[in-house]
């Protein structure tokens, strides 16, 4: 149930949203049903609103079906109970103004005629109707104060036709709707002034209500019937109107064909009531799902009860049903649709001063008519006064009173007037003439009062005024015994509220314990799952920390490697400064180059240019010629001579290159003194950087710089020059040390002796030349900076 709404019976606010009452009552077995030994299997708690229904039919499928409704009743319920429990608080509120609609609902032959109606000539077994009459004319006497106007009106829907069972013959009736609601115009309304009125008007109806046999009942509505009840009161202190509608439904029931052995005229009818009957159950449903769409226009049956679900009505739906099995089905639907029914909100609102109250017209017709009496009485009573002047005959005075009276005395008056007025006929005849016309005047005005205060009197009685005959109706014992009954009806109400809110508190609970036990489950699972994780998650910070040690052990090998490495790299930079010309040193940067796909260092044999650079444009060919040649060759291949055919068109790019003889000596590294060598080891040892002492060259650190500047623009020379053999010539196998960034790991350094080993001519043959030992410069001295 949503915040704003509430069950009925527990306020009178209109702005609340309130359910649909749903309570189900079960009849008792009926004799058929007991010779054929059909099995009960209906069980009502009434105490608790709930309704069980066992299956004996289907082993398979569910045992027990429970439903809770608002109420339950069983076959012991007598009519008085269902009716002081259920009916009289809604009763009350119709007479503080509210709309309410009662109706029963259910498989045919269940007790519906008898729930609302009642047996008739029994007043035990009195229905909800006839009770309503009684409630409602026991307030109208008790109430001081107050006028009243009840009108009642009774139709039927028959094969989907709506019929005025107060008037049978009525032309056909439609239903419309206006903002207040939907109506039923030209539907015959009788006004009631007592209950044995509403009685009479209520038996009327039922004698031409549509009834016929059926295997299921002997008399069965073959009809929806709706007894509709208006009350109009009028506050005549405040002089406010209030109208409360009451409309009070006995529906036809549902029904098998197979079951109810129906005729062909039985057939039709069943077809329409069943039709009708989806009808309301597929707007209940619609209603209980929210849906946007609710078919309201799909029968007559839910168009008339457009305010009563969904609308604007305080409504009671009595679910009526039978114990036995043989009804199994048709006892589930029911109790089915009752508990869709439960979840239907309706917003009940008071109807204070509504536009359209008969009792409004007719108070202002009323005053309307007295005013227009009242001055005609004194225009007669002035007339009366000058016609007896006129006889000169002294009169005696009118009372008040005979004026008042006038109407009846007067053809007495008018005798007596004639009687005193003979003697003097023949003295004044023209007086005579005078009188006999006002007294014709007279006459008509009277005739015209008397339809007027007829008119009156008859309004007058259709207005009930309240308070009055509250003993003779009822003593105040009665009184009291009633007020105890509603006061118990509604304690029983709030224990069964109480009683359903515990069992739904311990099926919460219930559902609760579940939760824990099934999420204490989770939880060791959890548990398990994350002292998993967690002695994986040791293993493998171990072998981070494995990982790191390890990585780190390398990391000062490389370092210590890397150390040696610069060490010797200082080493052979500063031989090569100390001990290696420096034109041999400059060819040897620039011909050195790191192969970066061998990762090793190369020596480029690109030939010189006249200005010293490394050029790699070929030599130009003799020009018109296609191939590059010689003028000797030219000249040559003129010739005839046998020498001649080498010239000719030999492809002299096939033809084996004839390499030089080798000019050079393998080297053999120079002698270092004793003294040096102790100097160099101290140097490398200390690790400071040391410097030889030199004005003419820069620090080694610079040179070193310059010489991979002019190495990179040399790259773009392509020309093989002679370097190698300038090499070999220097006698030196070093490789130049031409790393950009000394820290880089690209490449290790080639070992002396290496480089040269791959860059080495094939030896010559040719005699070693003896160098000079001042080819070498002399040591000059090492500093430590
Ligand atoms: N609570 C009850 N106590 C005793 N008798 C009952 C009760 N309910 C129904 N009956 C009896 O059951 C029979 C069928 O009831 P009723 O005619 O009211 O059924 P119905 O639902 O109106 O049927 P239909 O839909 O065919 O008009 C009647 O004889 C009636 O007296």
């Amino acid at each position: 149930m949503s915040a704003k709404s509430k069950r009925p019976g527990t306020g009178t606010s209109q702005t609340l949203n309130e359910c649909v009452q749903v309570v189900v009552r079960c009849r008792p077995m009926s004799n058929r049903e007991r010779t054929e030994g059909s099995p009960e299997v209906v069980n009502v708690y009434p105490n608790r609103g709930v309704v069980e229904l066992q299956n004996l039919v289907d082993a398979n499928k569910e045992q027990r079906k429970v439903f809770t409704y608002d109420a339950a009743y069983d076959a012991s319920a007598s009519q008085t109970m269902l009716y002081h429990e259920v009916v009289f608080p809604l009763v009350s509120s119709v007479l503080e103004g509210f709309n309410g609609c009662i109706f029963a609902y259910g498989q045919t032959g269940t007790g519906k005629t008898f729930t609302m109606e009642g047996a008739r000539g029994n007043e035990d077994l009195m229905g909800i109707i006839p009770r309503t009459f009684e409630q409602i004319w026991l307030h109208i006497n008790r109430t001081e104060n107050f006028q009243f106007l009840v009108d009642v009106s009774y139709l039927e829907i028959y094969m989907e036709e709506l019929r005025d069972l107060l008037k049978p013959n009525s032309k056909h009736l439609e239903v419309r709707e206006r903002g207040s609601g939907v109506y039923v115009p030209n539907l015959h309304a009788i006004n009631c002034k007592s209950v044995d009125d509403m009685v009479h008007v209520m038996q009327i109806g039922n004698k031409n209500r549509t009834v016929g046999f059926t295997n299921m009942n002997e008399h069965s509505s073959r009809s929806h019937a709706i007894f509709m009840i208006k009350i109009e009161m009028c506050d005549t202190e405040t002089n406010t109107i209030k109208v409360g509608k009451l409309n009070l439904i006995d529906l036809a029931g549902s029904e098998r064909q197979s079951k109810t052995g129906a005729s062909a005229e039985r057939l039709k009818e069943a077809s329409k009531i069943n039709l009708a009957l989806s009808s309301l159950g597929n707007v209940i449903s619609a209603l209980a799902e929210n849906s946007p769409h609710v078919p309201y226009r799909d029968s007559k049956l839910t168009r008339l009860l457009q305010d009563s679900l969904g609308g604007n009505s305080k409504t009671i739906m009595i679910a009526n049903i039978g114990p036995s099995a043989y009804n199994y089905n048709e006892t589930l639907t029911t109790l089915r649709y009752a508990s869709r029914a439960k979840s239907i909100q309706n917003q009940p609102i008071k109807n204070e001063d509504p536009q359209d109250a008969k009792l409004k017209e007719y108070q202002e017709e009323i005053e309307r008519l007295k005013r227009l009496i009242a001055p005609q009485q004194q225009q007669r009573n002035e007339k009366l006064a000058a016609a007896k002047k006129r006889t000169k005959k002294p009169k005696k005075e009118l009372t008040n009173r005979e004026i008042a009276d006038s109407d009846a005395h007067l053809p007495v008056q008018r005798e007596l007037t004639q009687e005193e007025s003979e003697p003097e006929e023949e003295s004044d005849k023209e007086n005579e003439a005078e009188v006999a016309k006002s007294n014709e005047e007279l006459e008509r005005e009277r005739v015209e009062n008397a339809k007027l205060a007829a008119k009156l009197a008859e309004l007058e009685s259709q207005l009930v005024r309240g308070g009055k005959n509250l003993l003779d109706t009822y003593s105040e014992r009665q009184i009291e015994l009633e007020k105890k009954l509603v006061e118990i009806a509604e304690r029983k109400k709030r224990e069964i509220e109480i009683q359903q809110q515990l069992e739904l508190q311990e099926e919460t609970t219930l559902e609760i314990r579940e939760t824990v036990t099934s999420l204490a489950g989770t939880v060791e699972l959890m548990k398990r799952k994350l002292s998993k994780c967690w002695s994986k998650y040791l293993s493998l910070q171990q072998e981070l920390n494995d990982c790191k040690h390890d990585h780190n052990q390398d990391l000062r090998e490389l370092e210590m490697a890397q150390n040696e490495l610069i060490k010797e790299l200082k080493r052979q930079l500063l031989i090569i400064d100390n001990f290696v010309p420096i034109s041999v040193k400059q060819r040897l940067y620039t011909q050195a180059k790191y192969d970066e796909e061998q990762e090793e260092w190369k020596f480029s044999s690109l030939p010189l240019s006249s200005d010293g650079k490394f050029s790699n444009k070929r030599p130009v060919s003799h020009p018109q010629r296609r191939r590059p040649t010689s003028e000797y060759a030219l000249q040559e291949a003129k010739s005839n001579g046998p020498s001649a055919l080498r010239f000719k068109s030999e492809n002299i790019v096939s033809y084996e290159l004839e390499m030089p003889c080798r000019t050079t000596q393998e080297y053999r590294s120079p002698k270092v003194s004793a003294s040096l060598q102790a100097v160099l080891a101290q140097a490398m040892h200390t690790g400071d950087d040391i410097d030889i002492v030199d004005s003419h060259t820069n620090s080694l650190r610079n040179r070193l710089e310059n010489i991979i500047n002019a190495n990179a623009n040399a790259a773009a020379v392509s020309a093989v020059g002679t370097a190698a053999t300038a090499m070999s010539g220097t006698g030196i196998g070093v490789a130049a040390p031409l790393v950009r960034n000394i820290k880089s790991s690209r490449g290790v350094l080639p070992s002396p002796g290496s480089a040269l080993d791959s860059n080495r001519r094939p030896p010559t043959g040719r005699a070693q030349p003896k160098k000079p030992a001042s080819a070498y410069p002399k040591a000059r001295g090492l500093v430590n900076k």
